[in-house]
């Protein structure tokens, strides 16, 4: 963010006048605020990621989630079950869903939300890993995607500790060789836990929760994790060291970090060389963070003497996988999250996750959109509206063929800069710069994506104000730079497009164009005319809409000085006929004037 910017620059020279209409002033007063607000209330999130949604909403589970889950979303939308899709029959159902529900086994590609048509508004993914989800192709769709990221953590950290247990004393090996009719004590032989070095790859709650236990066995514990914090892993007396320290020291090796570019293939060729000759390895995160073939090597060449794996590259791995039938390997089918207790708190997780999503509220487990805190959502709430309509007005006031590119926001408050969570307000501030003149659907998801795709630079700068800070903001100044204006009273001394506004009583309101001062509630739409200040205007205007029966709700003058230029802001609840905004723009006084949609 830049340096904040002097208050002085932004000091108003023109005063405005106020004409709030008879009907707005009763409002306020008969119902007051609450009542105002309610009319206006959608929920917050709605205007993000589900405009409209006035049907009962379409899910779609794709894998079997526990009936807990399902029954919380059947009390709200549609629900359709439908199971082991091929991606063809997926592509095919998905236009007809407002939401997806998937664990690990289905690939939401990008031809998923391309099939969508734009109706897929949510992917609930019910567990913690989402590298099934083409995170990218979401976000330049809209989609908000959530995952649900504690239920299951206790039931993989437990299926850790079982192949730890499991492989160091070759229960699986001997129960076949039982089964097969053998008795072979001296084969089966295991190594001991206790005093042995476990290395925790990736400290986060799983790894956490291995990590206790394996203290609990007696095991020395150390861990690896980049962005793991040393005083919680301190806390449970577990070493962080380095990925090298870490593999090279270890008797028993644990993954439990996620699979991305930077985890892809970790364990390789180059690592295993680096490993104690004999150590053992537990995988209950993602197949793809080892090498497979390499880790083939390593088991015939002893350098790793045993593996336990819970999951694969591919899933299910082709039957002649060479991992899977190594007589040094024990293998489950991705069991990690698969307990009673575990299923039945992802799914309840999840299908709050989504059905809150699809009410409008902002889910708390979103991983492609930023997490804002509920109370500053709702403190946030009018300048969120605020933001949008700022940001519609801007755009409506640029001449056509000039492109918009550079915007610059101003916002002013009395808190500290790092007291106001702006990235809400850029968002709506690009839906509404981008929404009136595109096809395209912004939201909180792929407003920054969407922006920087259409070469739109929005630049932000914090006015630091004197005084109190009980309010987040005093006003956004929103400004076009490099265009022309249809309005060129909407052009400030230094020749940018500029808008600013403020909440007055929980109502947005324009209070500034270009370099006059107005105060025009941001309901309905606005009629904007330049003018030489004179008497009766006023009258002359309200009676040609009053003819039409347009309701007038707002109506302010902002001038230079009395009887020089003035521009005056008209808030209308209807929308006025070509006609009359006609014969608004041939009143003699009026020398410019703009209609403009909210
Ligand atoms: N087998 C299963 O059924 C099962 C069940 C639950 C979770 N999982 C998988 O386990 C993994 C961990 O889940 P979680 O809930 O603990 O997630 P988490 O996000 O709480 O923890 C992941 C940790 O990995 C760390 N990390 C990231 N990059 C790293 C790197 N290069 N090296 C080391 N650490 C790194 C992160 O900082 C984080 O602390 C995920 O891949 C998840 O999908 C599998
Ligand atoms: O990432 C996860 O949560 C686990 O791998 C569980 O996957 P699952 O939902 O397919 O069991």
């Amino acid at each position: 963010m830049a340096a904040a910017a002097s208050s002085t620059s932004l000091k108003h020279s023109q005063s405005p006048t106020t004409i709030p209409c008879m009907r707005h002033r009763s409002l306020s007063a008969t119902f007051g605020v609450t009542s105002l607000s309610f009319r206006r209330s959608e929920p917050l999130y709605r205007r993000f990621v589900v405009l409209s949604m006035d049907a009962k909403p379409t899910i779609l589970v794709a894998e079997k989630l526990g009936e807990a889950g399902v029954k919380l979303l059947k009390d709200f939308a549609n629900v359709d079950c439908s199971y082991n899709l091929s991606p063809e029959e997926l592509c095919t159902k998905i236009s007809l869903c407002d939401a997806l529900i998937v664990r690990s086994g289905t690939k939401v590609s990008r031809e998923v939300f391309e099939s969508s048509g734009g109706r897929l508004k949510v992917v609930g993914r019910a567990g913690v890993g989402i590298d099934n989800v083409d995170l990218a192709a979401a976000t330049e769709h809209g989609c908000l995607v959530v995952n649900a990221p504690t239920a299951n953590t206790v039931a993989a950290a437990e299926h850790g500790i079982a192949l730890l247990t499991a492989m160091a004393r070759n229960v699986a090996q001997a129960d076949a060789s039982v089964k097969a009719g053998k008795w072979q004590r001296s084969k089966y032989v295991g190594v001991s836990l206790v005093g042995k070095t476990l290395a925790v790859m990736g400290f986060g709650k799983v790894g956490t929760e291995v990590a206790r236990r394996a203290k609990g066995l007696g095991m020395h514990v150390i861990a690896h994790d980049p962005y793991a914090p040393a005083d919680r892993a301190r806390a449970i007396g577990v070493e962080l060291v380095s990925f090298d320290e870490a593999i090279s020291s270890a008797d028993f090796i644990s993954l439990h970090m996620p699979l991305t570019p930077a985890t892809s293939k970790i364990l390789n060729d180059e690592n295993f060389a680096k490993m104690k000759k004999g150590v053992r390895i537990v995988n209950v995160a993602r197949g793809g963070v080892i090498d497979e073939d390499a880790l083939v090597k390593a088991l015939d060449s002893g350098i790793v003497a045993q593996a336990a794996l819970d999951v694969f590259t591919e899933e299910p791995p082709p039957k002649d996988n060479k991992l899977v039938q190594h007589e040094n390997v024990t293998a489950t089918p991705h069991l990690g999250a698969s307990t009673m207790e575990a299923q039945e708190g992802v799914a309840i997780e999840i299908a709050e996750a989504v059905v809150g999503a699809l009410k409008g509220e902002l889910a708390a487990t979103a991983v492609n959109a930023p997490m804002v805190p509920s109370e500053v959502l709702i403190e946030l709430k009018p300048f969120v509206s605020l933001s949008e309509k700022l940001g519609r007005l801007a755009v409506q006031l640029v001449a056509g063929g000039s492109g918009v590119k550079s915007v610059k926001v101003t916002y002013a408050s009395a808190r500290a800069p790092d007291d106001l969570d702006t990235r809400l307000l850029r968002a709506m501030i690009t839906k509404g710069l981008i929404e009136p003149i595109s096809s395209v659907f912004v939201n909180l998801v792929n407003a920054d994506f969407t922006a920087k795709q259409r070469g739109l630079r929005i630049s932000e700068e914090r006015i630091v104000l004197d005084g109190s800070p009980e309010s987040p903001l005093e006003f956004i100044q929103v400004q076009i730079a490099n265009v022309e204006s249809k309005f060129a009273s909407a052009l400030s001394d230094s020749g940018e497009i500029k808008v600013e506004g403020r909440v007055k009583d929980g109502i947005p309101h324009l209070t500034r164009v270009g370099s006059f001062e107005v105060d025009v509630s941001l309901e309905g739409s606005i009629i904007l005319c330049r003018q030489v200040d004179q008497p009766g205007m006023i009258g002359k205007v309200g009676s040609i809409l009053g003819q039409e029966n347009v309701n007038v709700s707002f109506m302010s003058v902002g001038r230079i000085a009395p009887r020089k230029q003035a521009v005056m802001a008209i808030g209308v609840d209807e929308e006025p006929s070509k006609e009359s905004l006609k014969r608004i723009g041939e009143i003699s006084a009026i020398e410019d004037f703009v209609y403009l949609n909210l």
